[in-house]
């Protein structure tokens, strides 16, 4: 998979050469560059930004130089991914389908975001745009969002995360419910202990045990999952543990 990033920012992208990612990066497996957007303008000062039109505070994204940049980077096959706090919000589901892309190209806003002509232009010619929310809250810039979009992404590419099977039962997973808890040594840590069953080495109890703090957990905390709960695939879940 290529990703590309345009932005202001680009040393924000540097997170990306750590870890998972960097590894993946170093195996070949995702060949991200990173953009300077102020490399498509044309003038002394390098200008992005200028007033909305409408007025009111702040200042808007021009389109003239994003269409320059996007123009280059998406070539022919590129996917436009745009953060913004008004956007349909970004789940593990969308991670899935975008990690079947081959190209993914994240347009990282600042300011009061991008001129919405942008987006519509290169959803007229044709091309996949995914205006994409991380959560509802407003950040300085689609920056974050994107480190959070590329890891979510990265991570399912084949070859980057260890053993797959731990991507099977992680929280918002093919079972749609968030994790249950998990131990390690020592058995007894600051006077607590471990539930049992966990030590019983009875995979099957084991396996309900954690199916039923995965629903516990998810009915308490997330109660709108569970409306939405797949639960002909909690069963197969379930039987292939
Ligand atoms: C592309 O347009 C944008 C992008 C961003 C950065 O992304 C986020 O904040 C975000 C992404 N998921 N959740 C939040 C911010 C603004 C923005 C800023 C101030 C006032 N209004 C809008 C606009």
């Amino acid at each position: 998979m290529r990703v590309d990033v345009v932005t202001v920012f680009p040393d924000y992208l540097a997170a990306l050469d750590l870890s998972l990612i960097g590894k993946a990066r170093q195996a070949g497996l995702l060949d991200l560059r990173v953009h300077d957007l102020r490399d498509w303008t044309t003038d002394r000062h390098r200008t992005v930004d200028d007033t909305p039109f409408g007025g009111g505070a702040g200042m808007v994204m021009r389109p003239d130089v994003w269409g320059t940049a996007l123009d280059d980077v998406l070539g022919d096959d590129g996917h436009l991914v745009v953060p913004t706090p008004s956007g349909e919000v970004f789940t593990q589901r969308h991670a899935e389908a975008l990690a079947t892309e081959e190209h993914l190209v994240f347009a990282c806003g600042r300011y009061e975001g991008i001129d919405a002509r942008v987006a519509e232009h290169y959803r007229a010619s044709g091309r996949r745009v995914s205006e994409l929310s991380i959560g509802d809250y407003v950040l300085n810039g689609g920056e974050v969002a994107t480190l959070v979009m590329v890891e979510a992404v990265g991570r399912l590419l084949p070859g980057v995360v260890g053993n797959p099977e731990s991507l099977v039962e992680e929280s918002h997973g093919a079972a749609g419910l968030l994790e249950y808890p998990v131990y390690t040594k020592p058995p007894v840590w600051a006077e607590h202990e471990i539930p049992e069953v966990l030590l019983s080495g009875h995979h099957a109890k084991i396996a309900r045990w954690r199916r039923d703090r995965a629903l516990e957990r998810t009915a308490t905390r997330r109660p709108d999952l569970i409306a939405a709960l797949d639960v002909a695939a909690l069963d197969k879940h379930d039987l292939a543990t």
